[in-house]
């Protein structure tokens, strides 16, 4: 078996909330450094003073590790716990610096053990994600078909947040539309929306690690052959008129993204957002609808939510 060890670098005072959030996320165990407990050491029983120096520790604040089997693909776990460390300043707790990191614990194998697990997977009525290394065939006269390998990217396609950005796009498709993907991670969502018909695609996330996984995914899709990805913040310095914008990004990323979406897309064109967990769901619709867009459905899986929003055009 295995392991990876994901860190989060965190308060004293958030230690325990810390591990519970790493416990519930599917860990099987945590480790915890507190520098607190450092500085805390009295002369032991003996009237012996450990001498600090001779201890590798830390100084300042607090580290816990923990530990998830190769059943868990990391990599899609690691937003949702920085979000909900974060999130423990609503309940008066410090969760700074919230660094969260992950390594691998036993062999070079790590970052590809999740793999024996990831299997075919229909994630919507005529959409089907296979994995790179499978062979699978249609079952099915509609089935569409994607190959995908998301290496360390975000994006199998059976998180909530994308199953939820994937039904959207199929609602909202007519073929032939112009469409760009913000935060693309594995390319995902682009080379649905190309297998769905859409036109033309332009792919932007902010980590060039997603961007190489895209195009090496783009790669494996003839249907996607065209789709354009690049490095970019959200939509900074972008100047396209597409019909649809997609967008699974943490909410706190979506609230700024709002403003450039909309001079991103054509009056009657739909931006559709995921990544929504329950708490922020109200922010999300409040900045939509001061942006003057009207929303149109609005669908959940589990604590995940995801919007479409429409821009009126001038008749509406
Ligand atoms: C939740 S993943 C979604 C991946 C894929 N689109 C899916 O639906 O499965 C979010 C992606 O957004 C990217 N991202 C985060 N902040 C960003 C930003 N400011 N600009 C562009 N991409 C960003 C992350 O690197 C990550 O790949």
């Amino acid at each position: 078996m295995q392991w990876t060890e994901v860190t989060v670098k965190t308060s004293n005072e958030a230690v325990e909330a810390v591990s519970n959030i790493l416990m519930e996320a599917g860990a099987s165990g945590v480790k915890i450094e507190d520098a607190l407990d450092y500085q805390n050491l009295k002369p032991d029983r003996y009237g012996e003073i450990i001498d600090l120096a001779t201890i590798p520790h830390i100084t300042a604040g607090a580290q816990i590790s923990a530990y998830y089997p190769e059943t868990v693909f990391v990599p899609e776990i690691l937003p949702t716990i920085k979000q909900r460390v974060a999130k423990l300043s609503d309940f008066g707790l410090d969760p700074a610096p919230n660094e969260v990191t992950m390594a691998a614990v036993t062999d070079e194998a790590w970052a590809t053990a999740w793999k024996k697990y990831y299997h075919p997977v229909r994630v919507t009525r005529y959409l089907t994600i296979v994995p790179s290394w499978e062979d699978y065939q249609p079952v099915q006269p509609h089935e569409s078909i994607m190959r995908l390998d998301p290496g360390m990217a975000f994006g199998t396609g059976t998180h909530p947040t994308t199953r939820l950005s994937l039904q959207n796009l199929e609602t909202v498709i007519h073929g032939g539309e112009h469409l760009i993907d913000v935060g693309t991670g594995s390319g995902v969502l682009s080379i649905a929306a190309k297998a769905m018909g859409v036109g033309q695609v332009e792919a932007y996330d902010l980590d060039d690690v997603a961007v190489k996984a895209a195009q090496d995914n783009l790669d494996l899709n003839p249907v996607a052959a065209d789709v354009k990805v690049a490095a970019n913040d959200l939509l900074t310095g972008i100047q396209t008129q597409a019909d649809i914008i997609v967008a699974n990004i943490l909410a706190e990323i979506i609230v700024p993204l709002v403003p450039q979406a909309k001079a991103n897309l054509k009056p009657g064109g739909y931006f559709i957002t995921s990544g929504i967990i329950d708490d922020k769901f109200a922010t999300v619709m409040a900045a939509l609808k001061a942006a003057d867009f009207k929303i149109t459905q609005h669908t959940q899986m589990g604590d995940w939510h995801s919007i479409i929003a429409y821009l009126p055009t001038d008749e509406d």
